[in-house]
């Protein structure tokens, strides 16, 4: 790793599991953190559609990129034995386990600080580590449907809707960065480490957040949108266009090519025009006239001409459309990493802050399951005949190495 990254000098053993703690760790790691991988024999649970076992999959390049992997069984008195070794020379750990398993496996907060006192401790869970709902297990569409986002995000559509883009995972995962962010900072401050009881809970509730102050402060409902505000089909696809207020429905008027209907006195003045979706009325009339005219124009022609007149609009694109956008390559959004275990190169956004991420350095690699365990021990001084007795015992395991070692 580059001694410049800001977080160079620390080692995190992290025993996190699926999106949201490994792509938190990642991001230490991208930040120049040494972040060891902690995996069950048989890896990470999310390994298991790969096609290879312990192999790779989209979300776990982009959950451990830059990281080391080493696979123990943590239930063997040998294997337990690894990870106190691990954790005694480490300065963050991060678990993302059901509660209470972690502290059956040995390595609670307190058995953690009794071998590393001033260690900064994340554990990343479905519902907290307390509560009547602690124990369940849990991923994004789970807290999608208990926090209300689904029924938000499917409100003007036929019932609730899930999202496909994790985003409750997301945010969690961000949380979990900033927090341990924050208590490494705290560290330097004051000297101690400190627990840090994350969940997906409360990343849903921030994501509910918009729409939960809409639905109190309007007496149950969401507030109006203004009346062009949406999506219209064009010639060739499909377009977000907003006008929100006179002064810019003046000037969408103007792109739309003066057309006198959109004059009518019932449709005046605009601002009147608001109302809660589905448009009925007015409202619903004056969308149906955007709509007929925006069928004459490609997407394309609409998005240049709108954007020459300051109106906020976008091509409606799918994720493949974005990465392939100019602006988007022309920016370098993008790098395609060659990853062990996949057959083509997997695009990966950059992150702000850290260098960037070249293809084939270590911050670029995502490890197959365990592909680092003989150099690890090694490194935790295990002997070589200690490493053949682990792996034969099962003790540990490890699949194809690691492709690239330089930074
Ligand atoms: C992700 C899970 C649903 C997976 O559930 P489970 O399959 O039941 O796994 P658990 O992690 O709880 O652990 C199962 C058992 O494996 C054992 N275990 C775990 N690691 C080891 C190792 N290294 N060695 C030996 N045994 C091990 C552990 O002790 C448990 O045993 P026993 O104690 O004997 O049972 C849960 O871990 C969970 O709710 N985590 C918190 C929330 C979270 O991070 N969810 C994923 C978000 S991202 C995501 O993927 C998404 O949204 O999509």
């Amino acid at each position: 790793m580059p001694q410049d990254l800001p977080f160079a000098e620390l080692v995190v053993v992290d025993l996190s599991q699926g999106i949201a703690g490994p792509l938190a760790t990642m991001m230490l790691a991208q930040y120049g953190a040494t972040v060891i991988k902690v995996e069950p024999p048989g890896g990470d649970w999310l390994r298991a559609p790969a096609q290879v076992p312990g192999g790779n999959t989209g979300v776990t390049v982009s959950g451990n990129m830059g990281k080391r992997s080493i696979c123990v069984d943590l239930k063997s008195a040998r294997g337990a034995e690894i990870l106190r070794r691990l954790v005694t020379g480490a300065s963050v750990f991060v678990e993302s386990f059901r509660p209470g398993v972690v502290g059956r496996l040995g390595f609670s907060y307190d058995d953690v600080t009794a071998l590393n006192p001033e260690i900064v401790y994340a554990s990343v869970s479905g519902f907290g580590q307390s509560g009547p709902h602690a124990h369940r297990p849990a991923m994004d569409p789970v807290l999608q449907a208990y926090s209300g986002l689904m029924t938000e995000h499917g409100t003007f559509l036929d019932g609730p809707h899930r999202l496909i883009t994790i985003p409750v995972d997301l945010t969690a995962a961000l949380f979990t960065f900033s927090a341990l962010s924050a208590a490494l900072y705290g560290k330097r401050v004051h000297g101690k480490g400190t627990y840090l009881d994350l969940h997906l809970l409360q990343a849903a509730a921030w994501l509910d957040l918009h729409a939960l102050h809409e639905r109190l402060l309007h007496d149950g409902r969401l507030a109006p949108q203004p009346t062009i505000y949406g999506n219209y089909r064009t010639a060739d696809g499909e377009i977000f266009l907003a006008a929100m207020n006179e002064t810019e429905w003046a000037r969408v008027r103007a792109v739309l090519g003066d057309d006198e209907r959109l004059l009518a006195d019932r449709f005046r003045p605009y601002g009147a025009l608001r109302a809660p979706e589905p448009h009925t009325g007015a409202s619903a009339e004056l969308r149906a006239l955007v709509a007929e005219l925006l069928l004459a124009g490609s997407t394309a022609d609409w998005v240049e001409r709108f954007n020459a007149h300051r109106i906020m609009c976008a091509p409606v694109n799918d994720s493949v459309g974005f990465l392939r956008e100019p602006h988007v390559e022309q920016l370098g959004l993008f790098e395609h990493l060659t990853q062990p275990g996949i057959d083509r190169p997997v695009p990966i956004p950059g992150l702000p802050g850290p260098l960037p991420i070249r293809d084939g350095s270590r911050r670029s690699v995502s490890p197959l399951a365990g592909a680092d365990t003989a150099d690890v021990l090694a490194e935790y001084g295990f002997s070589p005949a200690e490493v053949d007795e682990l792996l034969a015992a099962g003790v540990v395991t490890s699949f194809a190495p690691a492709t690239a070692t330089a930074e």
